[in-house]
């Protein structure tokens, strides 16, 4: 089943088109990674998938549905390279809070898997950034989204902590979830379905 429709997608930034031309169909329960430099507009079609952003031209679909018009992270899950979590309130909380909003449970998994039990009751603000990312990937995963979209997800992890993040995408996955990493790291590249590359803005397979 088709979760993620990029048709034609070019986008413009300041005067500068940073996509030209993409299209790309996802299916969901893969583990696609989307690699490319530095500057090769991951990031910008993590957050056109993700709904935070409208294309210049062409359509980005999740679900049937323009990705901007989503809005609900049980259909399409964000994890920004800026983390934006609340640094007040607790890593549980914090993970917790799309759940919360609907009244859902959380998976009692989900934080072991990530190697947050220990830290579940510090306030996120004094936590590591290595901490801090997996608090940050664990919201969005929690409430199994169609698809999870996730920038750059072992970026602040040592080896011990990136094979729990492995473990974690492959189990989102194999739950049907369709997980979209932006990645350069070949540790992920190694156990995915598909990637699919960019350069200078255009999709190369
Ligand atoms: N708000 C903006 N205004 C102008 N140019 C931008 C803006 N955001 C991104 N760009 C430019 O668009 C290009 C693609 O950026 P993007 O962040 O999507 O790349 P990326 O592949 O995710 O890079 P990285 O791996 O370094 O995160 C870059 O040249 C960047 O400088």
């Amino acid at each position: 089943m088709t979760i993620v429709e990029v048709a034609g997608v070019t986008h413009t930034r300041a005067g500068v088109a940073i996509l030209h031309d993409v299209d790309l169909r996802l299916d969901a329960g893969r583990l696609v990674v989307l690699a490319g430099r530095s500057g090769s507009g991951k990031s910008t079609l993590c957050h056109l998938v993700a709904g935070v952003m409208r294309p210049t031209s062409g359509a980005v679909r999740v679900a049937d549905r323009p990705a901007d018009r989503v809005r609900d992270w049980a259909v399409a899950a964000l994890l920004p390279q800026r983390l934006a979590l609340a640094a007040e309130m607790t890593v549980a909380e914090n993970a917790g809070l799309p759940a919360r909003l609907r009244g859902r449970p959380v998976d009692p998994d989900l934080f072991g898997r990530l190697g947050l039990d220990a830290i579940a009751d510090r306030a996120a603000g004094a936590t590591s950034l290595g901490e801090q990312q997996r608090t940050a990937l664990a919201r969005a995963l929690v409430l199994g989204p169609a698809v999870a979209v996730l920038d750059e997800p072992t970026g602040h992890q040592d080896d011990e902590h990136v094979d729990l993040i492995l473990d974690t995408l492959t189990t989102a996955a194999t739950a049907g979830t369709l997980v979209l990493v932006a990645t350069h790291d070949q540790r992920v590249i190694d156990i995915a379905d598909e990637t699919v590359r960019l350069r200078s803005g255009r999709l190369v397979r």
